[in-house]
């Protein structure tokens, strides 16, 4: 769809780090260029000032299509690449890292965290009066492939009720079909997040 979508990937990025979402570098974004390739961020550059040289082209099979000069893939494509491979429709992907979603990752229990009865949660794709939904929460490895190999197995057991995936104590990745459906979802994933944790803070049970 985004046949070049570097632009709109650096544009994100600068709107998520000023939240302070992508500090020191953190996170990492992607769009597909079609079925089989997406751009991602250059591993370890500063998300508040991303150029046309901090993309890497990569294909569905973990191989560098094209790289700038010196340029590496985000250490966490294996992630952006089992999304891919397992939602069609995600055509856009945003990890990053707040607090809150790292504070999150402490309410969960076993593997999941129980995302907050918000009417918002539409705007996730649960229309429910009363909705209760889990998102699926991975434990965090130094070994990046070993995460997206959880991931992978959990997805082809079942794909989570929401468009998004948490790591324990790392931070959050959402995705949607578009930019704006992807930042949407992500706004609301880490809006839950607040909610948690400041239910928490007032000992609101949720
Ligand atoms: C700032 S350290 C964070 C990294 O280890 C990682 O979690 C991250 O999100 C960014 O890695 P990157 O390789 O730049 O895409
Ligand atoms: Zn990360």
């Amino acid at each position: 769809m985004h046949h070049d979508p570097r632009t709109h990937l650096a544009a994100a990025a600068r709107d998520f780090y000023a939240r302070g979402w992508m500090l020191g570098t953190a996170g990492n974004l992607s769009a597909r260029r079609d079925a089989d390739a997406f751009w991602i961020t250059a591993s370890g550059r500063p998300k508040d000032q991303l150029g046309a040289e901090d993309f890497v082209l990569m294909n569905l099979r973990g191989q560098v299509v094209q790289a700038p000069p010196g340029r590496k893939p985000s250490a966490e494509v294996a992630i952006h690449e089992v999304v891919y491979r397992h939602v069609p429709d995600a055509q856009v992907i945003f990890h990053v890292h707040s607090i809150e979603a790292n504070l999150c990752g402490h309410f969960a229990q076993q593997g999941r965290l129980r995302l907050p009865t918000l009417e918002m949660l539409k705007g996730l794709g649960v229309p429910d009066a009363e909705p209760r939904v889990d998102l699926p929460v991975f434990a965090n490895h130094v070994n990046v492939p070993r995460i997206a190999e959880d991931m992978d197995r959990a997805f082809a057991q079942a794909l989570p009720r929401v468009p998004g995936a948490l790591i324990h104590q790392h931070g959050v990745t959402a995705w949607g079909p578009d930019f704006l459906a992807a930042r949407h979802h992500l706004e609301l994933l880490e809006y839950c997040f607040r909610y948690l944790v400041q239910a928490k803070a007032l000992a609101i049970g949720v």
